[in-house]
């Protein structure tokens, strides 16, 4: 049930989730399946629920920078990108991300899971990870078979809360873009839910093809279950602190936590754990703020430190994108559905009144479905150089010991990865233009992205002030490899537009980046100025061993304290090439299983 603030103020709960997004109703739901334990949920944004913004699927993007709806994070300028600054949105509410998503749903690469396990986190494996994403999973298979779905009914779950589908309105771009990359040699994978997800493929969506909405957590996880007793959820509750008790020892007991709702201050007693669910960025925000973390950096920002926790905040890892757009022959344009529609206002008018009297036209579709994961060798001639040149780079980093050892042990197992050619290349097919259309035409957009990037950046706090964002710097290509890599991307995203049978829906003018970009530099320089992020964060808080500045231990909990535990997408230690949600519901259902002391 939702409370108010002065309702739960200076109560007692068994447990205390921060953050009422992806990962935290999960947790929340499958917790308060005792009807013995008490859950309290604090939320620093409003409930939203039933909100026809967030349900209508294609609705996607028109609510960034609504601080109804999104946080809208600044990084700190990138040296590397012509200091720009990149807008890093991220949910605020009920669902957090998944309410604000492209609603894209899939899994990653047999091989990144593994790694977690390799890395020092005994158990968790595909294996295991497989049985927590079907878990979540209620897929329904297409209602029709086209030719561009393949699927093993085998694979997926069927009997979870969160409905993933195919798209019922195509783009139609889905069987030429298939039949352009089998031209350039990639071909479809059968089930990329396996493990494998080397090739080209359909993403199923978290989109009810029923109703055609949004399926999320707060109305999949959250809503069927908002009248157990046992289940509390304050929104409008902005969690300034963990408050801890130290032992002899020095291990902290978290007693209670602090938020702020309007301008009055609470507080909540915890009788057994407090999980942090607020995020990438938030996570380790309140962790400092509670004096957790690297001394150093919580003297600076005025908070005093009660666990010296170094790797809090470090290690951060983010997918890049660059794109190359084409125009739509006008003849043909008709036949296609982009979202480029949307930015002539009768058009709008009209598709918005399309979908609410027939659940149709582009305000019921989600974003991109056509989806390649390759590894460079596929697409670049000069691969083997690149990779040759980062090894020697990771080499000399170790010999002059500016790799640490416990950053060795991660570059060791990608570079391990791109030599076994796992896919760690990303290319995706967007029915339109890459940020704003002007009216009246149609585009199509290749974009690449880098999923393992050998970059790391930071998040920090730098004030004790808990409504002051932290400092978010992802050093963008501090290592060059993830830029030349992005290079060469570039290249296969107009080779992509290049072929047969989606060249033929095309004009000849590139749009962006445009014709005059040909040489390296030029292209470098392209991405510099408009690459994005793809709103993918993670290993702020990385569950590692403690001496390879690990912040959670395998039962997520963090280190140096007895009841405090991370669930969120922020303890994914090494990056996967997968966009998120299905992995931060997949953590919250395993987390929740660890807390209930059902596995490890
Ligand atoms: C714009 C965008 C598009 C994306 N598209 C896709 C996609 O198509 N497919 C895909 O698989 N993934 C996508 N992702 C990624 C995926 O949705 C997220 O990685 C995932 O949902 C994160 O889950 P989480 O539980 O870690 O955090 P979140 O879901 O973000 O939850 C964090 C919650 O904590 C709350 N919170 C934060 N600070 C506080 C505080 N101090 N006090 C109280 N509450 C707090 C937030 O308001 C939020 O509700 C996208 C992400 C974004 C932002």
């Amino acid at each position: 049930m939702l409370l108010s603030a002065n309702q739960v103020s200076g109560k007692l709960f068994d447990f205390i989730i921060v953050g009422g997004g992806t990962s935290g109703l999960t947790v929340a739901a499958r917790l308060s399946e005792d009807s013995s334990i008490s859950v309290l949920v604090l939320e620093a944004g409003q409930a939203n629920l039933n909100d026809p913004e967030i349900l209508t699927p294609g609705g996607f993007g028109k609510r960034f920078g609504n601080a109804q709806y999104d946080w809208a994070f600044k990084t700190t300028p990138q040296k590397a990108c012509h200091q720009r600054s990149f807008t890093f949105n991220r949910g605020k509410g009920l669902g957090g991300s998944s309410a604000l998503n492209f609603h894209q749903y899939h899994r990653p690469a047999k091989a990144d899971i593994d790694a977690f396990e390799e890395l020092g986190n005994l158990g968790w494996n595909w294996e295991l990870l497989e049985r927590y994403y079907a878990k979540t999973e209620g897929f329904l298979r297409p209602m029709e078979k086209t030719n561009a779905i393949s699927y093993d009914l085998a694979r997926h779950g069927t009997t979870g809360p969160l409905v993933v589908a195919y798209q019922t309105t195509m783009s139609g771009f889905e069987l030429p873009y298939q039949l352009a990359m089998k031209n350039l040699g990639i071909s479809l994978v059968e089930e990329p839910f396996s493990g494998d997800t080397t090739g080209t493929w359909l993403s199923p969506l978290t989109i009810d093809p029923q109703r055609r909405v949004r399926s999320y957590s707060a109305n999949k996880y959250y809503q069927p279950n908002a009248d157990r007793t046992n289940l509390t959820v304050v929104v409008s509750a902005h969690v300034a602190k963990i408050v801890t008790q130290l032992d002899p020892n020095g291990r902290a007991t978290a007693t209670e936590v602090l938020f702020v709702s309007g301008e009055a201050r609470h507080s909540v007693k915890v009788g057994k754990e407090v999980i942090l669910s607020a995020g990438a960025i938030m996570s380790p925000q309140i962790l400092e703020l509670s004096g957790i973390g690297d001394t150093p950096i919580l003297q600076a920002a005025g908070v005093q430190a009660r666990v010296h926790l170094p790797g809090v905040g470090k290690n951060v890892q983010e997918h890049t994108n660059a794109r190359v757009t084409r125009e739509l022959r006008p003849e043909i344009e008709s036949e296609y559905l982009t979202f480029d529609m949307l930015s002539d206002a009768t058009e709008y008018d009209r598709q918005r009144e399309l979908y609410q009297t027939s659940g149709a036209g582009v305000f019921a579709t989600g974003s991109s479905t056509c989806m390649t994961f390759i590894p460079l060798e596929s697409i670049s001639p000069i691969a083997d150089i690149l990779q040759k040149s980062i090894t020697q780079s990771i080499d000399d980093g170790v010999s002059s010991t500016s790799i640490s050892p416990a950053l060795k042990k991660q570059y060791e197992i990608q570079l391990k990865h791109v030599k076994d050619g796992e896919p760690t290349c990303e290319f995706i097919l967007s029915p339109r233009l890459i940020p704003d259309p002007p009216p009246g035409k149609k585009y199509i957009t290749a974009s690449a992205l880098i999923n393992h990037p050998f970059s790391r950046g930071s998040i920090h706090i730098t004030s004790s002030d808990p409504f002051v964002p932290p400092n978010i710097d992802p050093n963008y290509f501090e290592h060059k490899y993830d830029l030349l890599q992005l290079i060469e991307h570039i290249k296969f995203c107009r080779k992509i537009l290049d072929q047969e049978p989606l060249k033929k829906l095309l004009t000849e003018i590139e749009v962006t980046p445009g014709s005059d970009v040909q040489t390296d530099k030029q292209i470098a320089d392209y991405v510099k100025s408009t690459m994005g992020t793809t709103w993918h964060t993670v290993g702020s808080c990385s569950m590692l061993p403690l001496a390879d500045n690990g912040v959670v231990d395998r039962k997520l909990k963090v280190y140096n304290t007895s009841n405090i535990r991370v669930v969120d997408i922020s303890i994914i230690p090494l990056h996967i090439g997968a966009h998120l949600q299905a992995t931060a519901y997949a953590i919250g259902e395993l987390g929740a299983d660890i807390i209930k002391g059902n596995i490890f």
